[in-house]
């Protein structure tokens, strides 16, 4: 088998071309084109009922496009079904905003539920008695700075220690691609920067694609190679987080700028 050349580009994990998407009669998502790069670390901005987390199902498809196409690591979504579609979910990550974890199971158990796509139903169902690659668990909760916990359950722990628990089951799943929905919108700013300061180096260092929908745009900068924009279910921006102006975020965020405070951000004008 010849190597491939080392000129020729990787593909896009995340490729979507004038999708459209919509619920009954109303579009919610309309005309988006977008492009992510292997590695990439894609901030995705934008007010309340945006259309933010219709494109993160989109791109899990987890809804069809109603028009264009969208291709998640190579695969049309649209022709994706039963097995094929459940094999392109565990080479996608999830974060939610909360309840990531299973509560009745031990948080060696809950990191290990990344590795489910990776086992035969055997395995799956003896780990549940007896936890199979307790190491790998081990390394991840280091990572995550939890290494004690492996034993708890996760009413043990505090808001910000679950989402790192959530992180390192990311870290064992070893997925193409993460989707983090609203991450950090549980927790304060300080445990908000933790957790995206986690993901992030989780991402650099496996080399995986991330899309984080971001509410607290403080956490923006440092971290992500892109900022996309949606307003009102169209693409309305997308440039480098120094890019970012309050004017465009005024544009933005129309009546919800002074009340998410974003006038306070020190940006140029
Ligand atoms: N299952 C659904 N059925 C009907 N309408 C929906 C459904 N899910 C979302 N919507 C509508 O689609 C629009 C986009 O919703 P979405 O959740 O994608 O926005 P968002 O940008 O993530 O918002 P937020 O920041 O408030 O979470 C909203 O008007 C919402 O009411």
């Amino acid at each position: 088998m010849n190597a491939p050349s080392p000129a020729a580009p990787a593909a896009a994990p995340v490729r979507v071309e004038q999708a459209a998407v919509a619920y009954g009669a109303r579009r919610v998502l309309d005309g988006i084109d977008l492009s992510i790069a292997p590695g990439e670390r894609v901030a995705v901005i934008g007010p309340s009922g945006a259309g933010k987390t219709t494109l993160f199902r989109l791109i899990a498809g987890l809804v069809k496009p109603a028009e264009g196409r969208v291709h998640t690591l190579g695969r049309d979504t649209a022709a994706l079904a039963g097995r094929r579609l459940a094999r392109l979910r565990r080479e996608v990550g999830f974060l939610h905003q909360q309840d990531n974890l299973v509560p009745q199971l031990r948080v060696v158990h809950n990191v290990l539920m990344g590795r489910l796509g990776h086992w035969w139903l055997p395995r799956a169902l003896l780990s549940l008695l007896w936890p199979q690659d307790i190491g790998r668990a081990r390394a991840a909760l280091a990572r995550v700075e939890l290494a004690d916990k492996l034993w708890a359950l996760p009413d043990e722990l505090s808001g910000g220690q679950q989402q790192r628990v959530a992180v390192a089951r990311l870290m064992v799943q070893q997925p193409r691609l993460v989707l983090a929905d609203e991450p950090v919108s549980a927790l304060d700013l300080r445990l908000g920067r933790e957790i995206i300061a986690l993901l992030c180096g989780m991402a650099a260092r496996d080399g995986v694609t991330l899309l984080v929908n971001l509410h607290t745009l403080d956490l923006l900068q440092g971290h992500f190679d892109r900022v996309v924009a949606l307003r009102a279910g169209q693409l309305f921006w997308q440039g480098a987080p120094a890019q970012i102006s309050q004017h465009l975020l005024r544009e933005l965020y129309g009546a919800e700028y002074r009340a998410l405070h974003l006038d306070e951000m020190e940006l140029p004008a």
